[in-house]
């Protein structure tokens, strides 16, 4: 472990800690009918997850040095007694079953992490129980592979998620809890707290929060991430800082777009991975800028979108499209998370390999495609300048993210802009 344990001051520093999750019997733990209920548009096979999952962790072991896996570091934390009675006493408490504080408490702490991912089944021992339509008390949490969501690391504190959907909000008190206790993430306190908030009008995710430099955020305001949050960001990031800006995208709220990150991403100091009909063509999402010093809101502009808007902070960006240049392919391989590169290092990324025309539109772009399984063979290596390393992924996409959905950065090393 580095000395500090969390500093992420950027979208595209070099690796250096990240924390993901292998999807586990929770990812089938759903019915085409209840797909919905847990924000799935459909029901995916574990298995085909499991070996596509293998690839993006086989390569992130190449390429940082701590790979934290969610389970493991849950399992950690509740070994002691304490942190393991207070997150279930929190857990059920949430869903409203305080009578499986006993039950969940008799699991060892390996079995109880199991537990928690996967969902604990409603004793249907009382009539209201009994033709209650939910199979679960405390529901399983199909999404939590997607471990950007649920926590931030911007700066130097982790920022624990206001989740917009009830499914979702376990996976935040999890987090919370590693972030408070595990010796390798604890310590740096948090810049905000979303399980306390105090109005559901006050929600972010971290899809929607792009931690461009020191002094330079993007998020989207999203189906998921509120006005409210917006504001409560300002404040707090802002505190202790003569100047930050934050550039807010205005996204439409439809599913193909939950998250600003599912058409932006950053992919080197002056390249960007984007869904151009909403980032630079002519229905491009209007943007907002708020320059903030010290906790307090300056002022607030309007953009008539992104790029212009990140012009204003010396950021002359070349646009890479997912898709290409055929709207046809734009719109499919945006669904499929086209646009949803993880960034490893500057102009070092990787992405799913069913959008060929995005890799495509990479490698006019300088990027060097190279297959995943290549990498992890060691049949190629990565190459010194940019490189998009495309794994499988066609059946984890389903579940609606990418490869910047699937890890959460804790550390990475400053940026020579
Ligand atoms: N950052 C992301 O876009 N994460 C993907 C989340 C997908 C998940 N099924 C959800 O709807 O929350």
């Amino acid at each position: 472990m580095t000395a500090a344990k969390i500093s992420n001051y950027s979208e595209i520093g070099k690796l250096n800690t990240v924390i993901i999750h292998q999807p586990g019997p929770e990812m089938e733990n759903m019915t085409p009918e209840t797909a919905s209920e847990v924000l799935y548009d459909d029901i995916l096979t574990l298995d085909l997850a499991l070996k596509e999952h293998a690839q993006l962790s086989g390569v992130l072991n190449l390429v940082a040095d701590n790979v934290l896996e969610f389970s493991a570091l849950l399992s950690d934390i509740l070994v002691d007694e304490k942190v393991k009675l207070d997150l279930i006493q929190d857990v059920c408490a949430l869903h409203g079953h305080n009578e499986l504080v006993d039950d969940l408490m008799s699991f060892d702490a390996k079995d109880l992490a199991t537990q928690l991912f996967q969902g604990t089944l409603l004793k249907k021992n009382t009539l209201e129980r009994y033709i209650s339509p939910s199979r679960h008390a405390i529901p399983p949490l199909p999404n939590a592979f997607f471990t950007r969501d649920a926590v931030m690391c911007v700066y130097d504190k982790p920022i624990i998620g206001s989740m917009a959907h009830r499914v979702r909000l376990t996976e935040a008190l999890l987090l919370k809890s590693i972030f408070n206790n595990h010796p390798n993430l604890k310590g740096q306190g948090f810049h905000f707290d979303g399980t306390q908030r105090k109005s559901e009008n006050l929600t972010i995710e971290g899809g929607d929060l792009l931690v461009i430099r020191d002094d330079l955020l993007v998020i989207g305001y999203s189906e998921r991430t509120s006005a409210r949050a917006i504001d409560r960001m300002a404040e707090k990031l802002s505190m202790g800082h003569d100047n930050l800006d934050i550039v807010v995208v205005e996204l439409p709220k439809i599913r193909a777009t939950i998250h600003l990150d599912m058409i932006f991403t950053m992919l080197d100091v002056d390249t960007v991975m984007n869904f151009a009909p909403l980032i630079t063509g002519a229905g491009k999402c209007k943007a907002f800028h708020m320059s903030c010093t010290q906790g307090k809101i300056n002022y607030i502009n309007e953009y008539s979108g992104l790029p212009k808007a990140l012009r204003l902070f010396g950021l002359e960006l070349n646009f890479v499209n997912c898709g290409g240049d055929s709207p046809f392919a734009q719109e499919r391989e945006q669904w499929t998370s086209g646009a949803n590169f993880f960034t490893f290092a500057p102009g070092q990324i990787i992405g799913y390999k069913h959008n060929k025309a995005t890799l495509d539109a990479l490698d006019v772009a300088g990027f060097e495609v190279i297959d995943a399984n290549d990498l992890i063979n060691k049949k190629r290596s990565l190459p010194a300048g940019k490189a998009a390393v495309a794994m499988d992924g066609s059946e984890l996409s389903r579940g609606g993210g990418g490869c910047r959905c699937m890890t959460m950065p804790v550390h990475r090393d400053s940026v020579k802009w």
